[in-house]
């Protein structure tokens, strides 16, 4: 395995438990990207915005805090160090894990960077200086992940300007926050660090935050954010960034395409990611590559040159570390002649950890409406759901696709506190053709914020002719 991320531990985990020898090489620490610097560190930091969020309503639910003057008075205050030293150490033990895995089944691990000679060798230059390694191998899987892409015209410093990898150096609360790029890391960071405690400006280059999303979704995050004090730009193009002035008059100017200048105190880069492919030996080594830098894989991770397979962000996909793990396993499913399913995008339930969660699953009305598909939407506000109401949550809502006729559910988004667990049993329907009437049909309790799937489900019974 060339890259220990998703992609590549889980591939090597499985193609062990088919009784192969196998080597990880690894250029930095094992969980890679996903562990130590993407995932698990900003929802780490996510989980404390997300208290910060809730502490918010608690006035509200008649919680008052000791010497607090009233309800709308600041009760809490983050301690950014504090905070950051968790996410590493959170994201340090987590890779220490997966390591200690991976040597309790007998994987080779070799630290260092390694690329292609040919399709069946890999030479590894190590992390401490040794002499190279050599590997030869009947199949290799090349799971190297990407990078943060940057502009020439806005280098990040790791000070001032960051990558979304090195924003865990701050030890206090920057006074006003730039995020350019509203993609789920723009959005997700945006509204991290506007829970926190900060001014947060927030440039979008598109007409809306997010997207890629359900445009309902991104239009109520949208607002949230807004109501939430954040400065939100759309169709702001940035040029460029500059680190200006010096000692307590430091701060960094973002240039738009039309000429205004945005001042901030620092500034977090998320414009998306570049796939790790090059100086790998690929096309040497027959592997094609698609015009983005992105290895081209079918639905068993084959790549163009025979027993080398690709998984994870190199391959573009679908950026997710949930499809990374199943495209390494399906890699070596196949690989190893054990039966494989091809990789089934469609059934890929993914989460944008704003506060309120964005949960997808199945088709979104975008692809429904592409390809031409009959379908009906049902939709309930969370405001109606009494458990909701309980707990003094109000924006968020679920929403259903299904079949007119045959009533099978084809996709669903749910907005909502956590959505990330309310997905599952719309996945689970997606997943098996369950139609909405046998969503409807199951019990839920009472109250709960379930009920509010079980009922949108309800709304969209077909009386049988
Ligand atoms: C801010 C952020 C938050 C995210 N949050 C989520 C989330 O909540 N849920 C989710 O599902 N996905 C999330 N993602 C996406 C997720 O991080 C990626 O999809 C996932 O990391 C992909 O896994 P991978 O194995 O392909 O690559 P990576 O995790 O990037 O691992 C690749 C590894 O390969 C190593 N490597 C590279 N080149 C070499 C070489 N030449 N030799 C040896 N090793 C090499 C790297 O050091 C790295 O460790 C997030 C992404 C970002 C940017
Ligand atoms: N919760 C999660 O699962 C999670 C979290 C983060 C990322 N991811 C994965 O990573 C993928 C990539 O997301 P991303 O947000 O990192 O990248 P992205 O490419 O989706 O978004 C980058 C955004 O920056 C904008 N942009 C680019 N240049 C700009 C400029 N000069 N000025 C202003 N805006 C500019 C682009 O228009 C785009 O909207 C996602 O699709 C997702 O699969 C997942």
């Amino acid at each position: 395995m060339l890259g220990g991320g998703p992609g590549g531990y889980e591939a090597a985990l499985v193609a062990r438990r088919l009784g192969a020898d196998v080597t990880v090489v690894e250029l930095h620490g094992l969980g890679g990207a996903a562990v130590l610097t993407d995932v698990v560190p900003s929802k780490t930091l996510i989980a404390t915005a997300e208290w910060m969020t809730i502490a918010d309503t608690a006035a509200e639910l008649g919680i008052r805090v000791d010497g607090a003057a009233g309800a709308t008075s600041q009760k809490h205050h983050v301690d950014l160090a504090a905070v950051n030293t968790r996410v590493m150490a959170l994201a340090a033990a987590q890779s220490a894990d997966i390591r200690a895995r991976l040597e309790r089944e007998d994987i080779r691990i070799v630290m260092g960077r390694g690329r292609l000679d040919g399709p069946s060798r890999v030479v590894v230059d190590t992390a401490d200086g040794q002499p190279q390694v050599e590997l030869d191998a009947d199949v290799v899987l090349v799971s190297t992940g990407a990078t943060p892409r940057v502009l020439p015209t806005a280098v990040p410093d790791g000070e001032r300007i960051f990558t979304w990898t090195q924003v865990y150096n701050l030890t206090s609360l920057p006074e006003k926050l730039i995020v350019v790029g509203s993609g789920v890391t723009g959005a997700e960071f945006a509204g991290a660090y506007n829970a926190l405690g900060c001014d947060v400006v927030l440039i979008s280059s598109r007409d809306r935050v997010l997207p890629g999303e359900d445009a309902d979704a991104a239009n109520l995050i949208e607002e949230v954010f807004r109501g939430r004090g954040m400065t939100v730009m759309g169709r702001s193009r940035a040029e460029s960034a500059v680190v200006v002035g010096e000692g307590d008059d430091k701060h960094v100017e973002v240039t738009l395409s039309d000429g205004t200048v945005v001042t901030g105190s620092h500034l977090l880069m998320a414009v998306g990611s570049t796939p790790s492919t090059e100086g790998l030996g690929l096309e040497e080594a027959g592997v094609r590559l698609t015009p983005s830098g992105h290895i081209e894989v079918d639905k068993v991770s084959r790549t163009s040159a025979r027993g080398v397979y690709a998984a994870g962000d190199c391959t573009g996909v679908f950026p997710l570390a949930s499809v990374a793990a199943m495209q390494g396993r399906v890699a070596m499913s196949h690989a190893l002649g054990d039966a494989v399913q091809p990789i089934r995008l469609r059934t890929v339930a993914a989460n944008i950890f704003t506060a309120p969660e964005i949960a997808t699953v199945g088709y979104s009305e975008k692809k429904l409406v592409e390809q031409g598909s009959k379908y009906v939407t049902t939709i309930l506000p969370l405001s109606r759901n009494p458990r909701a109401k309980m707990l003094g949550m109000r924006d968020g809502f679920v929403k259903m696709f299904s079949h007119p006729e045959a009533g099978v559910v084809l996709g669903g988004v749910v907005v909502a506190p956590r959505a990330s667990e309310l997905i599952f049993p719309i996945t689970l329907a997606v997943a098996h053709r369950l139609t909405a009437d046998a969503v409807a049909e199951a019990f839920t309790v009472y109250p709960s914020l379930s009920g509010s799937i079980a009922e949108v489900a309800r709304m969209g019974h077909h009386r049988g002719e």
